[in-house]
């Protein structure tokens, strides 16, 4: 991919512009703390803290009705907080909200696309708006269609687009002013798999560039691909953060899961494995194949021996880390048992 999306010397107006940027807080650009929001009885948020430094990608965690958006919208000072803080770029959101939306770029649900227009005169349209003269414009224009691989759809109206299309082109007009801080609201929902790819790939190129990324999704597979840390919410409290791994780490545990040759192969295999003190699951009812619950990688070497010393031969031997669907199902078990 080309480089190009940070670059906002094509207007005056807009992107990087003076600052603090990330202010006395030094490397976060994104920054809330215990912030609450209210819509009459409705507690969209309660006391939400979440971080990001620069160059990174922070996941906001949620099924529907979570907060990801109204939290989003809070940090895009599009919607005022009804207590805590908030900073973005080293600005705070209540007092210096206009800092802000120069430095950010915002992918929402519902795109910003004029539909009307082609691909190219969206992006010069916007470059337009931001300050950028004329020939500047176009070639901002450019770098974007060629970056996102547009350029042979350039010249089409945008309401011809496919879904993926049409979304790589909302990303596009969001970063015509060179934003340091991007919020993807539900990048990828429904889109197919190879144009979700592609998106993930863009946001990756964008970090990598320097850019610091807050994503919003539904997906635990998009969490754990991009994000460098991952917050899930739950009815507008934080129920868990950290890291994918770290997350994984706090429920579930990594398994060995083997095929065994020989039908008396899964008890002697089991009795071997329960003496060396694991503590293997599976074998009855003539099934072949038992799961062995690890704690470090090291134990899969410590299982093999176990089962060569036992004589017993395993025809599989497949290792399996918990996933961020194991991560999110036990917190949403938790969360369902603790009483409000
Ligand atoms: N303007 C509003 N007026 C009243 N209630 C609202 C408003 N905006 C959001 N809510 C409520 O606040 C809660 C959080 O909504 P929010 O849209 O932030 O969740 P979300 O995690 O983004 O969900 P989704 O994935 O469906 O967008 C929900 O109960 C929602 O109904």
């Amino acid at each position: 991919m080309s480089g190009l999306v940070m670059p906002p010397s094509t207007q005056s107006g807009a992107g990087a512009g003076s600052g603090p940027d990330s202010g006395p807080g030094g490397d976060q650009m994104i920054v809330a703390e215990g912030v609450s929001k209210s819509f009459g009885s409705v507690h969209a948020l309660d006391s939400v803290s979440v971080s990001a430094r620069r160059g990174t990608v922070l996941a906001l965690l949620g099924h529907n009705g979570a907060g990801k958006t109204t939290l989003v919208n809070i940090l895009t000072t599009s919607l005022p907080l009804s207590s805590g803080r908030a900073r973005v770029a080293g600005y705070d959101v209540t007092r210096e909200p206009f800092e802000i939306r120069r430095r950010i770029g915002l992918t929402g649900q519902f795109a910003s696309v004029d539909t009307q227009l082609s691909g190219r005169d969206n992006l010069v349209l916007i470059a337009r708006l931001l300050g950028a003269g004329r020939r500047a414009a176009r070639s901002r224009a450019d770098d974007l269609l060629e970056l996102f691989e547009l350029t042979a759809v350039a010249d089409r109206r945008a309401s011809g687009y496919s879904g993926g299309l049409r979304r790589r082109l909302d990303l596009a007009v969001s970063l015509v002013g060179g934003p340091r801080v991007i919020f993807l609201d539900e990048p990828t929902t429904g889109l197919d798999p190879s144009s979700r790819l592609k998106l993930w790939e863009i946001v990756e190129g964008l970090v990598q560039q320097g850019a610091t990324v807050l994503l919003t999704t539904q997906y635990l597979e998009e969490a754990d691909r991009l994000a460098d840390s991952i917050t899930v919410l739950s009815a507008g409290k934080v129920v868990a953060s950290g890291t994918a791994d770290e997350l994984k780490a706090t429920v579930g545990r990594r398994t060995v899961t083997l095929t065994l040759d020989g039908d008396d192969a899964p008890a002697r295999a089991g009795a071997a494995l329960r003496g060396a003190g694991f503590a293997p699951v599976g074998g009855e009812d003539g099934t072949r194949s038992l799961v062995v619950p690890i704690d470090t990688t090291r134990e899969i070497a410590d299982v093999i021996r176990t089962l060569d010393q036992a004589s017993v031969e395993a025809t599989e031997l497949t290792f399996g880390e918990p996933t961020l669907d194991d991560v999110y199902l036990t917190l949403a078990e938790q969360h369902a048992r603790t009483p409000a």
